[in-house]
């Protein structure tokens, strides 16, 4: 049983659809991506989601509550790191950890958190002098203290720097191995790509695509594509006349070869079956940015 379910969601902002119509699901112990450019209606509809916004129409149920109904028993139940967490200035990471947890019945231990999430050297440091880094990991610890089913994390990562970032996606492995669901917002293709199950594509307030990251590249059709070179030439018509070949583009010595996901053995293998060896062989998977391309019809950063 989903844990997640938005049917046809909408939400306008003065009469212009944030939101126009989303629809998805998410399974217990996931991590569901929800990938799009900046203004593609992701954090609307995960405010949505979280019972922080209304929606015009629609209906959202999470763990079988109704966000907008059920808002105080699912507080309980989800944890929400929204962008931008900001805190007063002089509050210390411990005051925080404290403060969140003495609005829930059961909370998590905050010195355990503090631990947990290596903020023990920082912990009476107030949060105006904590760095990007550290701020993201009591953003996470605080969305964590009520001990939640569910965690919605908005852009994370956005504004780290790359070791930070890949610091920041160990730990988000670690909440699910605890058994947490995830709902990750991103506009980091790569992000998305190397931690969710599922991803929702997120354009112009409608979901695009929604497959793993490996299903939305197949269903973007862009097949594979291999480069090489050879010693002797190649007959024109051997390796397009392969019905796993879509296009042969000669570049001075070099064959650029693309087609469908068995392009490489076909021409491989070909090839070797006419005793023509390859030279500097590269084979080139398309990636979630050429899937988004294809599904949208639109480049990222439009
Ligand atoms: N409170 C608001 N009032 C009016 N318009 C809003 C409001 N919040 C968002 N919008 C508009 O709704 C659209 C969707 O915004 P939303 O923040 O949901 O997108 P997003 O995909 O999360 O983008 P970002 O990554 O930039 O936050 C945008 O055009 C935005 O300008």
């Amino acid at each position: 049983m989903p844990v997640i379910e938005v049917r046809n969601l909408r939400k306008l902002y003065r009469a212009k659809p944030a939101v126009a119509d989303v629809s998805f699901t998410v399974a217990k112990g996931e991590i569901f991506g929800i990938l799009g450019p900046n203004g593609a209606g992701k954090t609307t509809t995960v405010e949505c989601v979280t019972g922080l916004r209304r929606p015009d129409s629609g209906t959202v149920r999470v763990l079988g509550l109704d966000p907008r109904r059920d808002g105080r028993r699912l507080r309980e139940k989800v944890g929400v790191q929204l962008q931008q967490c900001e805190l007063p200035g002089r509050l210390t990471v411990r005051e925080a950890l404290e403060l969140y947890a003495s609005f829930y019945d059961d909370p998590a231990d905050p010195a355990r958190l503090i631990r947990r999430w290596g903020l023990t050297e920082k912990r009476d440091t107030p949060f105006g002098k904590l760095s990007g880094g550290q701020k993201q990991r009591l953003s996470i610890a605080l969305a964590l203290v009520g001990g939640p089913d569910i965690v919605v994390l908005d852009e994370l990562t956005t504004g780290l720097d790359p070791q930070a970032r890949r610091a920041a996606w160990k730990m988000i492995e670690e909440i699910r191995e605890d058994g947490v669901t995830i709902i990750l917002v991103t506009h980091f293709l790569d992000e998305a790509e190397r931690l969710c199950d599922r991803i929702a594509v997120v354009s112009d307030g409608r979901i695009a695509a929604l497959d793993s990251p490996r299903g939305l590249v197949a269903r973007s059709g862009n097949g594979m594509s291999l480069r090489f070179r050879t010693p002797v030439p190649v007959p024109d018509g051997l390796l397009t006349g392969l019905p796993e070949v879509r296009e042969v583009r000669r570049r001075g010595d070099q064959i650029a070869v693309a087609g469908g996901d068995d392009v490489v053995q076909a021409v491989v293998g070909t090839l070797t079956r006419h005793q023509i060896r390859l030279h500097d062989l590269m084979v080139e998977r398309p990636t979630l940015e050429d899937a988004f391309v294809a599904l949208t019809g639109r480049t990222f950063e439009d």
